[in-house]
């Protein structure tokens, strides 16, 4: 038999984020890294998610990548498809979360789909159609400060309808409230109406049960990982699906090294903390800009640290200091100047190692992952709301915990080391 469900997620750590939920839901997952090329990961596995890096990347190429990711999962049996963005809905104008959308609708010949991004447990909720981050509406969070995706406006319906062909209607909170079947109803009315997409109000992990419940015939359902916490019971309902949520804590020895791209507030106030007591060092972005060996030098230097403590590592800044590197070498270039780094230093202290890592960002995560040459990990235990640790299957075992840049408390670090230690 093949996978019940699949997903396609436009970055690492919302990838990692999506199936740490399936796996806390009772699901087997494998997240691989990019459209699969062969058929390894099917055996006894419940749900594939494929992290993809596409949030950024330019649209032809995040909806070519999205469609064979589909094709993929498809052709290895998923009867349900997520489409996995951020919980802030991180995109441009022109971006991509709407055309990868329409072309997986598209092809899949699904009805007017879910668009809920809510994830309460990290205070992320959805009220009349506005997403709300800690409370506050998301263009006056620190998303709005986001180096690149700046979140400008809180209304996905707006924020959706920028983006897709499709008309994009509201189920509001005072329906989800009455159920599943009230939800259900609503989302065919909205169809009826000629909605391509219905953005479902969100405030509990019970309304997404209700949310999910309420999809379970649904071919796609987009959103941050909260929309799925109700599928995985859909199956369980038709008898495919058993109730174990065992996970493999990951047994790989080696040195601990955190590599920081993330400049939300979150892992500023992480690393802040951490650089308290482990060595650490600041990439700068000049040095790389003037063509210097960076990553040779931190690399020799990170070598040259007593084997106890981690070694952390980080590009990390705040919005000012991010904007004026920006107006420097322009927004694209200075943050793929940083991931370059990123990825070398994580393949050169590897080799040398390293190889128990957590990775703070998403953006960065698929720059360290690709340069890895990591094909797919296994899902192992969650270390905060939404990060998981997980373990490189196949090639030489590595422990990654690829966190998403606002995911976590501010004594992260060592809490994830120590689930592994
Ligand atoms: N000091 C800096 N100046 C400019 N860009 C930076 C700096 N530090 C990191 N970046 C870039 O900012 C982006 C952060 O994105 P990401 O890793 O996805 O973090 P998040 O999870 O917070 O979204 C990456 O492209 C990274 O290379
Ligand atoms: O849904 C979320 O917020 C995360 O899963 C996610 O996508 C975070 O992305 P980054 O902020 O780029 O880590």
């Amino acid at each position: 038999m093949g996978i019940l469900l699949g997903a396609i997620a436009d970055d690492f750590t919302g990838a990692t984020d999506l199936a740490n939920t399936l796996v806390k839901e009772g699901m087997k997952v494998v997240q691989t890294i990019g459209v699969p090329k062969d058929d390894a990961y099917t055996e006894g596995v419940d749900a594939v998610v494929v992290a993809l890096k596409t949030r950024t990347a330019p649209v032809n190429e995040a909806v070519e990548l999205s469609l064979a990711a589909l094709r993929w999962l498809q052709a290895h049996g998923a009867q349900q498809v997520v489409f996995k963005y951020c919980s802030t809905f991180d995109s441009t104008k022109q971006g991509n979360i709407g055309p990868v959308a329409d072309a997986l609708r598209a092809a899949m010949g699904a009805g007017c789909s879910i668009v809920c991004p809510a994830f309460p447990e990290n205070e992320r909720t959805i009220y009349q159609g506005h997403l709300f981050v800690g409370g506050v509406p998301l263009h006056e969070s620190s998303m709005k400060d986001h180096p690149l995706t700046p979140m400008r406006d809180s209304s996905l319906i707006r924020l959706m309808s920028q983006q897709s062909r499709a008309e994009v209607g509201l189920v509001p909170h005072k329906t989800v409230a009455k159920g599943a079947d009230a939800v259900s109803h609503a989302i065919k009315a909205l169809e009826t109406a000629g909605n391509g997409y219905a953005v479902v109000d969100a405030l509990s992990d019970d309304d997404l049960r209700i949310i999910g419940d309420a999809a379970r015939d649904h071919k796609l359902v987009t959103g941050g990982s909260g929309v799925a916490t109700g599928l995985p019971e859909n199956f369980r309902k038709k008898g495919l699906l058993g109730s174990t949520t065992e996970t493999d804590t990951p047994r790989v020895k080696g040195r601990e090294l955190v590599l920081a791209g993330s400049c939300s507030t979150a892992t500023r106030q992480q690393i802040a903390l951490a650089k308290e007591k482990w060595p650490t060092r600041k990439i700068v972005v000049d040095r790389i800009a003037k063509g210097e060996d960076v990553a040779g030098d931190l690399a020799e230097w990170a070598l040259a640290q007593h084997d106890e403590a981690p070694v952390l590592i980080y590009a990390s800044a705040d919005p000012e200091e991010v904007r004026e590197i920006q107006s420097v070498y322009g927004v694209e270039r200075a943050g793929a100047m940083v991931e370059q780094v990123m990825g070398a230093l994580a393949v050169r202290l590897n080799a040398s190692g390293f190889s128990r890592l957590v990775v703070a960002g998403g953006e960065t995560s698929g720059a360290v992952v690709s340069a890895l040459g990591v094909g797919s990990l296994r899902i192992g235990p969650e270390i905060a709301p939404g990060v998981p640790w997980s373990q490189s299957i196949g090639t030489r075992p590595l422990a990654l915990a690829l966190k998403s840049g606002n995911f976590g408390g501010p004594d992260f670090f060592e809490e994830a080391f120590a689930v592994i230690r």
